[in-house]
């Protein structure tokens, strides 16, 4: 039982923050962007605490945030064990094999997202998933996919709604001059 509260605690400390300063970063450096979601903020919930309803209709920031997880996902990658041998395509996988299949890869491939893979458009998500990832809706799999799809998924989201929101209400932000990027991978699980 503590090991499990302990999984749920690693899995969903670094995950949220990660996602949240990258949001913020994005933010402070495509200010339209900034004042778009500030506007949708107010607009649905004024300067109070963000209700439930509201955080259901704000969409363009629903937007931002998976132009996010496509360009900085919290986790990027997912692992499954091969259980017996398979055919995938023309590759034969043996048993026991333990494949990485790598998020941010599929994130940043220009045959699935266009030429423009890596600039920051959060307009790519005005529609359904499908179409912005030109037919290939599992390539945007920032919370996983199939039977062990992260748990947290709706948690997070509306977490990171709430603290954005509520970021967006108190402050304006710009990028420091002094800022050096230098993306990093997040270490999830130390046992
Ligand atoms: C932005 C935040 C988060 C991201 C990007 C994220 C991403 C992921 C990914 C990629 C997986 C692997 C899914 C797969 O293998 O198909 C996963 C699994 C998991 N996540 Fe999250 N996660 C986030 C937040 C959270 C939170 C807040 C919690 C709990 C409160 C959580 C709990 C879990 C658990 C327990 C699993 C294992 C599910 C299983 O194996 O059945 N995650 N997450």
């Amino acid at each position: 039982m503590i090991n499990k509260i302990k999984a749920l605690y690693r899995a969903g400390n670094l995950t949220t923050t990660s996602l949240l300063g990258w949001s913020v970063f994005l933010l402070a450096l495509h200010p339209e962007w900034q004042e778009k979601a500030r506007k949708e903020v107010v607009t649905f919930c004024g300067l109070e605490l963000p209700t439930s309803d509201a955080i259901a209709r704000l969409r363009t920031m629903n937007m931002i945030l998976n132009e996010c997880m496509r360009l900085y996902p919290p986790a990027i990658t997912v692992t499954r064990k091969v259980k017996r041998e398979v055919r995938l395509g023309s590759m034969t996988l043996p048993a026991n094999m333990t494949m990485f299949m790598s998020i941010l890869a599929l994130h940043h491939d220009p045959q699935i997202w266009g030429e423009d893979v890596h600039i920051f458009k959060p307009e790519r998500f005005a529609e359904a998933v499908a179409k912005a990832t030109n037919n290939n809706a599992a390539a945007f799999f920032p919370f996983g996919f199939g039977p062990h799809t992260c748990v947290g998924q709706n948690f997070t989201t509306n977490e990171a709604k709430i603290a954005l929101s509520m970021i967006l209400q108190r402050y304006k932000f710009t990028l420091s001059p002094n800022y050096v990027h230098y993306p990093n991978n997040i270490q999830l699980y130390h046992y």
